[in-house]
């Protein structure tokens, strides 16, 4: 009798994606008792991804690549070993998980990267140990891990409220296209905050009805209406801190930018283009102007985290 070998079984592994954002229309009011401010915020999920593989190891382990991956902390800290934890906790495992994350969104740029990986890390690590727990679990743990979290899990269009984590999904026709000026300098998301409280000091408490024109735009796919809708109340402070940015915003409207915003807490800015070449002709005018350290293009609204792949 002969015997053929076996192939062994591939490692059990869950791969999955979860995009960045871009704040459409970021409105800030005063600082809470919590430390946070009440925001309303009109989250778009564009097409630049965070990838996380989820694999079974003794231990709560954690490796980096991409673009900027030595600025991003491998310890505890880090918001995927953080969303790792959590979840064990919270269904009772002790197992232990080893996660890879390959890094598309900017650090620290203001695009939610760190939030896309706990989002991912959640859905992963859910699928890996068969946790059991329903959609909603997962968005209360993801708004226990940051304000971006449940957005980063939900994706599309989205209005947030609260500290940005309430969720209601908007109506959005089509695709819209940006280009990205990205630069190696990060901006923390509390100095701004920081500095949007010395800039503005009693903040009022932010008003929904201001975007209603950019919620129609949205439903039009109208991305004329929604260039000129587009608003950020941290873009003052984001500018006060990092004046440079100043710079390829200048850039983006001088080529022609449907609308130029910094996204989120910066200090990536967000230039909205007429159609995917007419975004390609605003990245590239980045790049002649020397005013980023890397440009993207991308297209939104698109899924939030989902598992591409699993061997089991
Ligand atoms: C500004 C925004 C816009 O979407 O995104 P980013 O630019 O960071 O991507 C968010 O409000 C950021 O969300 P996120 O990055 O998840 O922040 P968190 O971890 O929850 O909070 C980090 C710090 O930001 C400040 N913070 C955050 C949210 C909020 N509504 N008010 C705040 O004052 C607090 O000082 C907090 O300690
Ligand atoms: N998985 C992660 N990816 C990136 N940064 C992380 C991560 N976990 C923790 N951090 C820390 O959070 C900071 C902000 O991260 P990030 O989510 O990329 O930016 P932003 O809040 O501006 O969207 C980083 O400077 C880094 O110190």
């Amino acid at each position: 009798m002969t015997l053929t070998p076996v192939a062994p079984l591939p490692e059990h592994e869950v791969r999955v994606r979860a995009p960045g954002k871009v704040n459409l229309s970021l409105r800030v009011g005063p600082r809470e008792d919590d430390g946070y401010h009440a925001v309303s915020t009109v989250f778009q999920a564009v097409s630049v991804f965070e990838e996380v593989v989820a694999t079974p190891s003794e231990q709560r382990t954690l490796t980096v690549s991409g673009p900027q991956a030595e600025l991003v902390p491998t310890d505890g800290s880090n918001l995927a070993l953080r969303a790792a934890a959590l979840l064990a906790d919270r269904a009772g495992i002790d197992d232990g998980v080893h996660l890879h994350l390959h890094k598309g969104v900017p650090v620290a740029g203001g695009m939610a990267g760190g939030s896309a990986d706990a989002a991912a890390t959640l859905v992963a690590c859910d699928a890996l140990w068969r946790t059991g727990l329903s959609r909603d679990d997962l968005l209360e743990l993801a708004a226990e891990l940051g304000s971006d979290v449940p957005f980063s899990l939900a994706g599309h269009t989205a209005v947030g409220s609260g500290r940005g984590h309430l969720l209601t999904p908007a109506l959005s026709r089509g695709e819209f296209h940006w280009a990205f000026a990205v630069q190696d300098r990060g901006l923390s998301t509390a100095d701004v905050y920081a500095a949007f409280d010395d800039l503005h000091g009693t903040a009022l408490v932010p008003d929904q009805d201001d975007d209603v024109p950019l919620m129609q735009a949205l439903r039009a796919g109208d991305p004329r209406a929604l260039g000129a809708a587009l608003h950020n109340d941290l873009q003052m402070a984001a500018l006060e801190l990092d004046p440079g940015l100043a710079e390829p915003l200048a850039v983006a409207q001088d080529a022609g930018a449907l609308g130029v915003v910094v996204s989120g807490s910066g200090p990536t800015v967000a230039a909205l283009g007429r159609s995917r070449q007419h975004a390609l002709v605003l990245a590239a005018a980045f790049t002649a102007s020397g005013v980023a350290d890397r440009v993207l293009t991308a297209a939104g609204p698109v899924a939030g985290a989902r598992v591409v792949s699993s061997t089991d």
